[in-house]
Formats: structure tokens, C-alpha cells, sequence
């Protein structure tokens, strides 16, 4: 199916970076427009990302009531409130306090005639946005330690989360705090109500805690692709849970102390056990027995701990043996803590490492246990385990799923969640009555990680970070101490408790980690103009990366190239922002941040979720954006561009001598058909499009004219922000409008598409009377990375593929690395040049530079 074959066209990485004119960085202001602003409009492609400002600051200019006068508190519109404006809520329990808020940016997609015309064309509907509730934003996590409640209540307030959200109550409460209700659950939202009014004059609206971890559990697992995972003996597996096939399931929330929840549906729920042995017992007792100063020491404690020297084994009562007529390997622990009673021995003689894991695992070995109890009781399959006191600690889950999985002799499998901590908190998110998460699907959610922000679920250290300017500094602060933020090293294999059976761990120390410094938590952008591209054949079944970074030697064989190519990266980003020493210092932090990044993956792959190629380039591009380098090729981008149209003249002189179209057999026969039969042309052909410069001037625009003279509409999907050196959605009209005037069949099309309302003025050749012709249109794709997860593409291009049935995808990110294995209910193209001699020999046997022509023609 796949030929393989010379193409000098596709594909051009190998330019020189060249100086840009920095952008300007974005004002906060209250009123009017700054020019800053104005500028930034000019250039923000659509649906830009937002540029983080200082501290958030209500603008009421223009405040308008929307909807009846007559209602009793009828919502305020903040048409030009320009920065995050958050609704928040907590979960204060015993040790820590769990807050999420939500912060909601202003729309900046420009709507342009482009724009305009596809809505028309494609019947997208005007407004598919809901106006309120809130919904387009992002939902940050983050923690605090009970004890320094006074933390909690400065980040709050440093963030303004406390001052009501988008709304307004009309008219007597407007911007105060008097009114403003919280909502929050856990024992400390009764205990601290006094101290939010005082210190924040808001007052707590409390939830039913069961309440909360129930939908919260529920928004998670419906909502978030790999929320849930399985980790046996080291392994981290995530489990894709089908939303038809959620209920009935076990929770089991391991705070303080432990609830055991039978959820049957949305709240459908019943508290059916818990043990007042939970995460409290371990910290307390651990604190008593190790003078452990908190929850993390301990826990990294345990990590080089030897249980053994402490807890009665089986073997220490069978004389070393194991007890296999009921199964019980001599390494099984008998009794927790019971050789204390035969051995003459004090406290003080005992090592507290091996206290810590001994009492790590009985604690999580009754858990699991009594879970699996209950679960049977009720006949239960699945078991998901929440709550702090897990902490992504990969002993604590082994522990755990070994217990189930002895207990159910295979029959059930423990689970875990990557939001463990927060389910109470989200939970009470949830019950604002207007928060705009109830119907949100998966493909409108994305996870990104930023760096540099300690809060968000990270350590609990140093004041919150309010700006750019501050997060640098952060980084530089790292840098300096040595500390946390190092380069990628050779890392050794993936972290394994070496649990096998309910043993001594075969190794611990450094491949064990605590993670009490990084939970693995993101911020969650919600962006409900995502779609699932429709043209898929199967979508559930629909896997974007073609390499498995789960494979060991590719992971670290990609993260190596990565870091290899980040200094030539930087170079170009620092050179497009102006070369100045503001630039400067962004691009080290923004090299510091990536690099941290890359270190952290290589010591745990699935910190971030499952990790694919893909997920790591546009890791690359979004750590770009977060330091401020919106566009590092553009203006490379712009000098490929201009060299390729000088030249596209003769191209397609060239072209139209040709008496045949280099081709291949199956894809040429669909095309021109064979002997007298002449096949239909396509309809309407989608071309995703790649690179600037010659790639899309000389390769996919000389394409898309073969296309349209066949009578094939033909739309140019672009990426939605920039990524490299691709060309990016909001470019291609100008480029369109500029080869247009060399091209009849190009101008008319784009004219019929509504690419060329006001680039029409300079065409050489323009005859009035010719037959309207098949447009050429643009849309975005949603996407701002070299790769795409058809999954999640914006709603212009699923309304676009609605009535396509060619789809030609382009360019070794689109088309290699993600979407190779593919499959489409229409006939799909896949082109690209592989520029990578590792994956051109692995992948296709062959060699870098090669080029791929695979067509799949619709079943
Ligand atoms: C980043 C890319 C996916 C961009 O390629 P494109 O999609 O533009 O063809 C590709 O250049 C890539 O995989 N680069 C790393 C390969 C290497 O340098 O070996
Ligand atoms: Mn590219």
C-alpha cells in the first residue's frame, strides 16, 4: 500500500532564523484600547492563546444586563472584562486544602469575511457558544496544607478568585464581596466559615462532601480521556472507560480517613463502608513512631525502607518457608509490625524507613483489602481509588492493587485516578448551579501542563505567581539552587516497585517516587468549539501517535532529538522576538522550562497522561507560547513564502506541459481512471496542509489546482496557531491571494471560496466572463501543533468534512507521526517526506528524505 519515492517538494525544516519585530507584550488595562492591544489583535491568529497579564482586574466598561430587567438578579455582561475571572471552589479537609477555580478569557477569534463565508457555506450556526454559562476557559488545581490556611486565603486573594465570578448580582452587591458565596465541602468548610467572611468577605456555601467526590469521580471518569489507570508491580496502565458502561463502580476515597461508595449513576450513590485507618493513621502514627516532620518526609521515608526487619513474615513463622497450600509465599506479611513482640528491642532500635514502609503498607494493604470486600459485597467490578493520601505513589498503588488482586484472584482490578486529590473539590465546582461543565464532552477538553507555577499541582511552596515576568524568575531561582529543574539525562528504566507478590521491593530510592512534588495534575482548558472529525472510520477505536513512547529506547530516543534541537530553537525564537535581551531571558527560561519538561518524562513517561510523539512536540510549541514566542518561523515563514511564489510561475508552466501527473497505480486509476473510463472527480477534498515556503506554495497549492481543474472543491486546512515553520490558517489567504495572480484557476476558486474580498486589486489576467468556478476555501483546524489528534479539531473543520470525501493530509507530523494508521470513511492521501532516518527505516523501510505516498480509497 505504501510507495516510497524521491520528492525534492515536501517538506523544508533547514532555514536560517532571521530577526523579527518583537511584539509587543499586552497591557491590562481598564478602558478604551491601548495600542499594545490594538497591535495584538492585528496579529493574534484566531482563537490566539491569551497572553497572561499581571493580576486580574475587573473591567466594567460597558457592563450591560443581559437578559429580562425584571429578573431578580439578572446577569451582568463584562463585554470587555480581558483577563481571567474565576469561579472557585474548595474542599477543606483534615490535612489539606483542595481548591479548583476556573478562569475564563475573552474570546479573541477574530471574525473575519473568511470566516463569515464558511459559516454560510457550511451552516455552521452563528453563536455556537454559549453566552453563559462559563464555558471556554481553564480549570486550575491546587492544594495547600490545611495548617497553613492563611496561604490558601492570600492565593485567593491574590488571584481575586474570591470576587465573584463573570456575574455580577444587580444592583445592590455589584463588585463587592458581600454577597459572594463559595461553594465548598469537607469538615473545614464548617470550621473556617468565620475566618473566609473576615479575611475575604465571602461566606462559605457548604456541599455534602459524598456529594462532592460522587460527581466529582463521575466528571472526571466521563470526561477526561485517561483519567483512570491501572499500576501493578510499577506499571502504569491507563484504562479507557467507556461512558455507556460507567455504573455501577466502587469509589474508595482515602483522606484522613476512608469512604467506600457504591456510585449507580449521576447522583445515584450509597455510602456502604469505610475505615477509620486511612491516610490520617499513617501520618499520625508516623509522625509518633519516626518524628517525621510531615506527610511527604514520611512517605519519602518509605522509600528506602525494609519492611521486613519490622513485620512477621510468613517465612519467619514456617522456618523460611512459604505456606502454599493456602497461598501464602514466605515473604507475605503475617503480621504488620509483629516482630516488635518477639524481639528485645526499643523504638530507637528500629530504623525509620522501615517503620514508614511497614506501616505504608499495612495501611494500604487493609484499604485494599476491605475495598475488594465491598465490592464483592455488591457485586462490584471496577474499584477506583481516590484522595490525597495516594499521591501518585507508586508504592502505595501497588500495595493497593495487590491487595484487590490477590483477594479477587484476578477477578478485579484496582484503579486510580489522576486527579485522586481533587474529586471534592470538583465536586463542589459542580454544584454551582451554572458552571458549564455538566455537558461538556471529552474532545472539548485539553490538559496542558505549564511550567514555572508551583501551585498548580505542584509542591506547596512560595508566593503564587502573578506574571510572566515573575514565572522567569521562578525559573532562574531553580536554575540557580540546582535544584528540580535539570537537564535530561540518561535515564535509567522505568520506575518498578519490583513488588511481585506482597514482597520486600526489589528496588526503591530514586526510580520510587513520592510525587508529592508533582502530581501529574494540569490545568484543563475547556474549548467548546472542538469537535471529533467525523471522517474518521472509528473514532473510538482512533489512536493519533504512530510511535508508542511506552517503548522504552523511543522514548528515549525522541526526547533526545528534542533536546538536541532546543538550542537552534531558541535561537530562532529569541531572533523573531527582536533579539533583545527581554527576549533573551525569556528564551533561556523558556530552554530551562522545556528541558524540565523533557527531564521529567524521562524520569516518569505517564506524568503527563499517555505519552505520545505527538503530545511531546505540541508540549514543545505550548511551552513556546507560555513565554511569550507566539510565532519563532514567522518571519523565516515569510521569506520561504516570498521565494517560492517567485518561482511558482514557471512550476505550474511546467506542470501544465506534463502530458501525465507523476503518479501512483491506485491513487492515479481513482484520479484519471483507466482505459475509457473516466471516474467521477471528488467532491469536496480536504487538504492539510503543512509547511510554508515551498511545501505549500510549490506542493499543495500546484495540488489543490489539479484538484479544482477536476471539478474537486477544495478546502486548505491550516493550523490554528503556529507550530514551527507551518503555515498557519490566518496565513493562507495572503499566500492564496498572492499565487492567485499567476493562476486563473486558483483566482477564480478562491474567489468563489471568499479568499479574495480584498486581495482582488492587483490581478493581472482577470476576465470577467468566465464560468463560476468550485471554490477554494480555507479553514482552522484547532490546532497549534506540528502533529494533529483528529479528535479534537475545531467545529469549522468538522462542518467543512461533512461533505468531503478526499482527504489529503500532509507533511511528516500530520501524516507519519500522528494519523499513519489512520483509517477514514473516505478516500485518505497520505504525503510526507521523512526526515528522520531512525523512523524512515523502522516505520518504512527506508531512507531519510524518502518520500510516502500511501492511499487508502473509502471501503
Ligand atoms: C517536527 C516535525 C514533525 C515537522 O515535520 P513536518 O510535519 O513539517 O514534515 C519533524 O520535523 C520531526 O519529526 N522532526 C524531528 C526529527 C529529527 O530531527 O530527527
Ligand atoms: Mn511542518
Amino acid at each position: 500500500m505504501s510507495d516510497l519515492l524521491k520528492n525534492p517538494v515536501l517538506g523544508n525544516d533547514d532555514i536560517k532564523s532571521e530577526i523579527d519585530g518583537k511584539l509587543q507584550q499586552e497591557e491590562i488595562k481598564f478602558e478604551g484600547t491601548s495600542k499594545a492591544e490594538e497591535r495584538e489583535k492585528e496579529m493574534a491568529p484566531p482563537n490566539s492563546i491569551h497572553r497572561s497579564g499581571s493580576r486580574p482586574q475587573l473591567d466594567v466598561s460597558g457592563a450591560a444586563i443581559q437578559g429580562n430587567f425584571e429578573e431578580k438578579d439578572p446577569t451582568i455582561l463584562l463585554p470587555n472584562q480581558s483577563d481571567d475571572i474565576s469561579h472557585l471552589a474548595l474542599d477543606i479537609g483534615g490535612s489539606l486544602i483542595k481548591l479548583v477555580y476556573f478562569s475564563r478569557h475573552e474570546d479573541k477569534s477574530v471574525e473575519d469575511k473568511r470566516k463569515r463565508s464558511l459559516k454560510q457555506r457550511f451552516g455552521i450556526p452563528n453563536g455556537n457558544r454559549r453566552s453563559y454559562p462559563i464555558l471556554g476557559g481553564r480549570l486550575h488545581f491546587v492544594k495547600f496544607e490545611t495548617a497553613k490556611i492563611n496561604e490558601c486565603l492570600d492565593f485567593i486573594r491574590s488571584k481575586q478568585l474570591h470576587c465573584g465570578g463573570m456575574v455580577a448580582r444587580w444592583p445592590s452587591d455589584g463588585m463587592t464581596n458581600e454577597n459572594v458565596v463559595v461553594k465548598a465541602t469537607g469538615g473545614g468548610a464548617f470550621k473556617y466559615t468565620d475566618l473566609f467572611k473576615e479575611r475575604l468577605g465571602v461566606s462559605l456555601d457548604k456541599e455534602d462532601e459524598m456529594d462532592c467526590l460522587v460527581s466529582g469521580a463521575n466528571f472526571l471518569l466521563k470526561a477526561i480521556r485517561h483519567e483512570a489507570f491501572t499500576h501493578m508491580e510499577g506499571q502504569k496502565e491507563f484504562v479507557q472507560i467507556d461512558q455507556n458502561d460507567l455504573f455501577p463502580y466502587l469509589l474508595v476515597n482515602i483522606g484522613s480517613g476512608v469512604s467506600m461508595i457504591k456510585v449507580d449513576g449521576d447522583g445515584e450513590f450509597q455510602r456502604v463502608s469505610g475505615t477509620n485507618v486511612g491516610g490520617g493513621t499513617y501520618w499520625g502514627l508516623g509522625k509518633l513512631l519516626t518524628k517525621c516532620k510531615s506527610f511527604d518526609d514520611l512517605l519519602e521515608l518509605s522509600q528506602r525502607g525494609d519492611n521486613s526487619t519490622i513485620d512477621m513474615l510468613v517465612g519467619d513463622i514456617y522456618g523460611g518457608m512459604d505456606y502454599s497450600k493456602i497461598g501464602l509465599s514466605a515473604s507475605t506479611i503475617a503480621s504488620s509490625f509483629g516482630k516488635a513482640i518477639s524481639e528485645n528491642k526499643e523504638l530507637e532500635d528500629y530504623r525509620p524507613e522501615d517503620i514508614s514502609l511497614s506501616l505504608l503498607r499495612m495501611i494500604s494493604y487493609n484499604i485494599g483489602q476491605i475495598a475488594y470486600l465491598n465490592a464483592l459485597r455488591f457485586g462490584l467490578k471496577r474499584i477506583f481509588f481516590g484522595g490525597f493520601f495516594i499521591r501518585g505513589h507508586a508504592y502505595t498503588m501497588d500495595t493497593i492493587s495487590f491487595a484487590v488482586d490477590f483477594w479477587s484472584k484476578g477477578g478485579a482490578k484496582a484503579m486510580f485516578l489522576r486527579h485522586e486529590g481533587f474529586l471534592g473539590a470538583l465536586g463542589a465546582f459542580m454544584s454551582y448551579e451554572k458552571h458549564g461543565l455538566d455537558d461538556v464532552m471529552v474532545h472539548q477538553l485539553v490538559e496542558r501542563f505549564p511550567m514555572g507555577a508551583p501551585y498548580v499541582g505542584g509542591k506547596i511552596h512560595g508566593p503564587p505567581l502573578g506574571d510572566l515576568n515573575e514565572k522567569i524568575s521562578w525559573m532562574e531561582k531553580f536554575v540557580q539552587k540546582g535544584t528540580e529543574i535539570i537537564a535530561p539525562v540518561p535515564m535509567s528504566p522505568p520506575g518498578t516497585t519490583g513488588l511481585g507478590g506482597f514482597e520486600v521491593p526489589l528496588s526503591r530510592g530514586d526510580t520510587l517516587r513520592s510525587d508529592a512534588s508533582s502530581l501529574n495534575v494540569g490545568v484543563l482548558h475547556l474549548v467548546p468549539t472542538l469537535d471529533v472529525f467525523p471522517l474518521l472510520a472509528d473514532s473510538k477505536m482512533y489512536e493519533p501517535n504512530t510511535i508508542d513512547l511506552s517503548d522504552h529506547g523511543e522514548l528515549e530516543y525522541w526526547l533526545t532529538v528534542l533536546s538536541e534541537h532546543l538550542p537552534d530553537l531558541v535561537d530562532k525564537a529569541v531572533a523573531s522576538e527582536g533579539g533583545t535581551d527581554d527576549a533573551k531571558r525569556r528564551g533561556d527560561a523558556f530552554a530551562r522550562a522545556f528541558s524540565a519538561h523533557l527531564a521529567r518524562l524521562m524520569e516518569e513517561p505517564a506524568a503527563y497522561g499517555k505519552l505520545g510523539l505527538a503530545n511531546l512536540l505540541e508540549l514543545r510549541e505550548e511551552c513556546l507560547r507560555e513565554f511569550q514566542f507566539t510565532d519563532a518561523y514567522r518571519s523565516i515563514k515569510q521569506r520561504e513564502n516570498e521565494a517560492s511564489l517567485a518561482v511558482l510561475p514557471d512550476l505550474l508552466m511546467e506542470l501544465d506541459g506534463m502530458s501525465e501527473v507523476d503518479d501512483f497505480d491506485v491513487f492515479k486509476e481513482r484520479m484519471l481512471g483507466s482505459g475509457n473510463t473516466k471516474p467521477p472527480p471528488h467532491k469536496r477534498a480536504l487538504l492539510f496542509v503543512d509547511n510554508s515556503g515551498a511545501d505549500i506554495v510549490l506542493g499543495m497549492l500546484p495540488l489543490a489546482r489539479e484538484l479544482l481543474r477536476r471539478g474537486t472543491e477544495v478546502v486548505l486546512v491550516g493550523n490554528s496557531l503556529p507550530a514551527l515553520n507551518d503555515v498557519t490558517a490566518m496565513e493562507l489567504p495572503d499566500i492564496v491571494a498572492e499565487a492567485a495572480k499567476n493562476c486563473d484557476i486558483l483566482r477564480r476558486a478562491a474567489e468563489a471560496g471568499g479568499l479574495l474580498v480584498d486581495a482582488m486589486i492587483n490581478i493581472q489576467d482577470s476576465s470577467k466572463d468566465e464560468l463560476p468556478s468550485v471554490p477554494l476555501m480555507v479553514v482552522e483546524n484547532g490546532c497549534g501543533s506540528p502533529c494533529i489528534d483528529l479528535r479534537q479539531v475545531s467545529s469549522e473543520l468538522a462542518a467543512a468534512a461533512k461533505g468531503a470525501d478526499l482527504i489529503i493530509l500532509e507533511g511528516m507530523g500530520r501524516a507519519i507521526h500522528t494519523n499513519f494508521n489512520a483509517r477514514f470513511k473516505c478516500d485518505a492521501l497520505k504525503l510526507a517526506m521523512v526526515k528522520n532516518q531512525r523512523l524512515a527505516e523502522k516505520l518504512l523501510k527506508g531512507n531519510i528524505y524518502d518520500c510516502v505516498c500511501r492511499f487508502e480509497p473509502a471501503n
